[in-house]
């Protein structure tokens, strides 16, 4: 079920002055950028920085408080459903049922997209072969390793044919072989004209975007090239994306002032990985 071709100029994503509060929290406070279509692009920032808020909002998870986002020119907004057909999401919650097999997980989402009833059975079966699952597609999930789960959850997400897919920090909690391997999966899909909106901490994997957009405190802080904000930021031989990240947002430690709750929420949203 591909979505229908769209001008090529209409942009991908588009965030104009975008806002959320949480009470006195200003989770995403003013940010604007545009994505085009094809590109790969990558969001970072320290902890709490708005990260997860800003793809929840992109994705009509999560309505803005103020200010407009558009998904290849439909607003997340007020064209919900339009937005839903055309994007993918991977998001750090697992969304699969554990209960069940990884066949049937992908069978219900090729029911709940519309995918025709005949061409269901493919369908399953070249996201399983994807996802390098074919020999386990009748396994319950919960058995299955992080790594698994998440090669499932990406070829779910792809299942659709989106043309735009949002992964909320897609690799954490891996292995470097479970990492180095979906990162090869994400990889592939840039070859298929996809665009792709990624939160990563991981400085290897934002390096490898086209461009990516750092945010601090709820702001757009920079974006640009990963070349070009090292360039900017951190002129020097041998600087990295690393050095142009601290010089950009500080080395305080985000989660230093945090409440309890805050820092429950960090700890179990990266899977009880302490990643500081
Ligand atoms: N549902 C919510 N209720 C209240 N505050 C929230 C809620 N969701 C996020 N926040 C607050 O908004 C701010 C941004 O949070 P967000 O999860 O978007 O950051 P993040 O960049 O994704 O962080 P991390 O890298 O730790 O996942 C934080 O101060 C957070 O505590």
């Amino acid at each position: 079920m591909a979505a229908e071709p769209t001008n090529a100029a209409v942009p991908a994503i588009e965030a104009i002055e975008l806002r959320r509060s949480y009470g006195t929290v200003s989770a995403v406070n003013d940010i604007s950028f545009s994505v085009r279509q094809g590109e790969f692009f990558a969001v970072l920032g320290p902890n709490g920085a708005g990260k997860s808020t800003l793809m929840h909002m992109l994705t009509t998870v999560t309505e803005p408080s103020g200010g407009t986002a558009k998904v290849l020119g439909f607003n997340v907004a007020t064209q919900q459903g339009e937005v839903r057909k055309l994007l993918g999401m991977v998001f750090q919650d697992t969304a699969l049922d554990e209960r069940m097999t990884a066949g049937e997980n992908l069978h219900i989402h090729a029911v709940l997209y519309g995918i025709a009833r005949q061409e269901r059975a493919e369908a399953v079966n070249r996201a399983l072969a994807w996802a390098e699952l074919e020999d386990v597609d009748k396994r319950l999930v919960r058995t299955f390793s992080g790594g698994m789960k998440r090669r499932l959850e990406l070829a779910r997400a792809l299942m659709h044919r989106p043309r735009v897919l949002f992964l909320d920090e897609p690799t954490i909690g891996l292995d470097p072989q479970g990492r180095r391997h979906l990162w090869d999966r994400i990889a592939s899909i840039r070859d298929e004209g996809v665009t792709v909106l990624m939160t990563t901490h991981n400085l290897n994997e934002a390096n490898a975007c086209d461009r990516v957009a750092i945010v601090d405190n709820g702001k757009l802080v920079a974006l640009d090239t990963p070349a070009a904000l090292i360039e900017a930021h951190t002129p020097g031989v041998g600087a990295t994306l690393e050095d142009a990240f601290l010089a950009l947002t500080g080395r305080s430690l985000r989660d230093q002032g945090a409440s309890g709750r805050d820092q429950l929420l960090s700890f179990s949203k990266r899977g009880g990985e302490l990643t500081r």
